[in-house]
């Protein structure tokens, strides 16, 4: 009989697009997950996927592969549309050898990231995987190594978003380590170093992978998750929304959302969100949300350090990175983790076009020998670091407590903000007026009859002195003390002044931030 190339051509399209097969198919879906295909269909814009490699196999030979058949070698990879911009993306498939990583597998990721970077397009991995081939050795565990490479030399350059929607262990987490984003689907998304049984093993700890690895781990007790989605589909469409407020690579701006909201917008009751007495809680999420193009606001690690608030958002349309102290939770005192997920956020915002702004109400540094055991000098260290190597426009806004160090950690005047707003409930000071009346009044305080009453004499005309906005206005660390209710308007008018921002920094090969 004749050979039909066209025939041939089908044959193999249709055995690598039945994947592990329907009886996999099925296991796959039973666990709640979607297939590698399934999930890029969701992803992108319908009919914009380009695949890329599809009859690339494996060259193993060992433990037998040479007889296995792995269509696709377990990873889906090409380019496609998300409301219409073109970008990468790769999709583990686990119905395919468990997903697992083999040396060409790792190849068209690897072409993947190659092709993304040249092109300054977005990266998207989709991760459903085993690990490291374990039948290829030494070629799988260099693969990794590879895309490691890769990822950091894309750092700051295209965005690298990554969803965990199914196991992600050993040398397969740092992949997404090294992304910008990672979104982890609740249940079937887990991720860590050393699984359940080896932690038996060695330190006797008895834990299930999804409390070791689990979504709540990972995003509350660890800060190496940013997103959790309760299945694939929401994932999907979270990385959708996410990438609508970035840019496509270092070089542009984000593309503006036009919006409804009126820029002028008043807000009468802002200034009542905020209590007047300087020791009562609020949450400033509230704030946010009132100021930001109604309905823009997307926090970033929400349940980590939620001391500090992050997040993007919209002013007039146009993507802004928010920061926040949470009075709510530990008084908005500034602690190591919250150092942590602030500066890497204003590291992103700054490497991606994005105008920062910051609200203040801080009572300064979680005191205490964990704080100082643990480093807060070195992680506090972070935010000073990325505030003042930012270049792009920075508005502060301070509500309310701006003390001490945290004052100007807070990117105050003095690390490089553009516009510094106050309300006029604004307090700053070197620290709190009960702490500052301790010091500088010790002696008399000591010596009064009433020891009580002239500290609360002393602290009051400590407060009466530097607890308002004006000391700081008069030596130029506040542009302008503004009525609360025009604090969108304000913030939307100094953005649009900041527009042409143009600010370089000496040349040199990196800086050493305080790891
Ligand atoms: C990921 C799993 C928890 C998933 O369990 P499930 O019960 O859902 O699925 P399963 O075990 O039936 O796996 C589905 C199929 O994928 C295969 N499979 C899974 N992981 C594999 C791997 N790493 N290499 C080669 N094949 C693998 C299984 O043999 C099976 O094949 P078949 O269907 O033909 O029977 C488990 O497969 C697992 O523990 N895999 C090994 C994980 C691991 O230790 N990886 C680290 C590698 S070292 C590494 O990455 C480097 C480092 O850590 O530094």
């Amino acid at each position: 009989m004749d050979h039909d190339p066209l025939r041939e051509l089908k044959v193999r399209q249709q055995k690598i697009e039945a994947m592990g097969g329907p009886a996999r198919i099925a296991k796959q879906h039973q666990a709640g997950k979607l297939t590698a295909r399934e999930r890029i269909a969701l992803l992108l814009d319908e009919g914009t996927f380009e695949e890329i490699g599809a009859h690339i196999r494996h060259r193993s030979t060992f433990f037998g592969l040479d007889k296995q058949d792995i269509p696709a070698d377990a990873v889906v990879t090409g380019s496609g549309r998300i409301n219409g911009r073109v970008v990468y993306v790769f999709s583990q498939d686990f119905t395919v050898a468990g997903g697992s990583l083999g040396e060409m597998h790792a190849q068209k990721i690897q072409h993947l990231q190659d092709l993304a970077l040249k092109t300054g397009s977005p990266i998207i991995g989709l991760n459903d995987s085993g690990g490291a081939r374990i039948q290829e050795g030494v070629d799988a565990l260099s693969g990794y190594g590879e895309i490691f490479k890769r990822n950091t030399w894309s750092s700051g350059v295209i965005p690298q978003i990554t969803v965990i929607m199914g196991p992600s262990a050993g040398g397969a987490v740092y992949s997404p380590a090294l992304t910008d984003f990672i979104i982890m689907v609740r249940r079937t998304g887990q991720m860590f170093i050393t699984g359940p049984q080896v932690i038996k093993t060695v330190t006797g700890e008895e834990v299930t992978g999804e409390q070791i690895g689990g979504a709540d781990a990972q995003i509350r007790k660890s800060g190496v998750a940013h997103f959790a989605a309760n299945n694939d589909e929401e994932a999907l469409q979270l990385v959708r929304h996410l990438l609508s407020y970035l840019p496509n690579n270092n070089r542009e701006l984000p593309m503006v959302v036009p919006s409804q909201d009126p820029l002028d917008r008043m807000i009468p009751f802002l200034g009542q969100v905020v209590p007047q007495d300087a020791n009562k809680p609020y949450d400033v999420k509230r704030i946010i949300e009132h100021v930001v193009d109604s309905g823009s606001f997307l926090e970033v690690q929400q349940g980590y350090a939620d001391n500090v608030v992050i997040g993007f958002a919209r002013v007039g349309g146009h993507t802004i990175g928010i920061v926040a102290n949470q009075p709510r939770i530990l008084a908005g005192t500034m602690d190591i983790n919250g150092s942590d997920k602030l500066a890497r956020f204003v590291r992103f915002c700054d490497a991606f076009n994005i105008p920062l702004v910051t609200f203040v109400d801080t009572p300064g540094y979680l005191p205490g020998t964990a704080q100082e055991y643990g480093g807060i000098i070195r992680h506090g260290a972070k935010v000073l670091f990325a505030y003042a190597e930012a270049t792009v426009p920075k508005v502060t806004v301070i509500l309310r407590k701006a003390y001490g160090g945290a004052y100007l950690a807070m990117c105050s005047r003095s690390l490089g903000a553009d516009w510094v707003l106050a309300w006029p409930t604004a307090e700053i000071a070197v620290m709190g007026p009960e702490g500052a009346a301790n010091i500088i009044f010790r002696d008399i305080i000591n010596h009064a009859e009433d020891p009580v009453a002239m500290r609360q004499q002393k602290a009051e005309e400590y407060r009466e002195e530097f607890a308002n906005p004006y000391v700081a206005a008069s030596r130029g660390y506040i542009d302008a003390v503004i009525d609360p209710q025009e604090t969108r308007f304000r913030i939307a008018r100094a953005l649009m002044t900041l527009t042409n921002k143009r600010d370089d920094r000496p040349h040199k090969k990196h800086g050493n931030i305080p790891l």
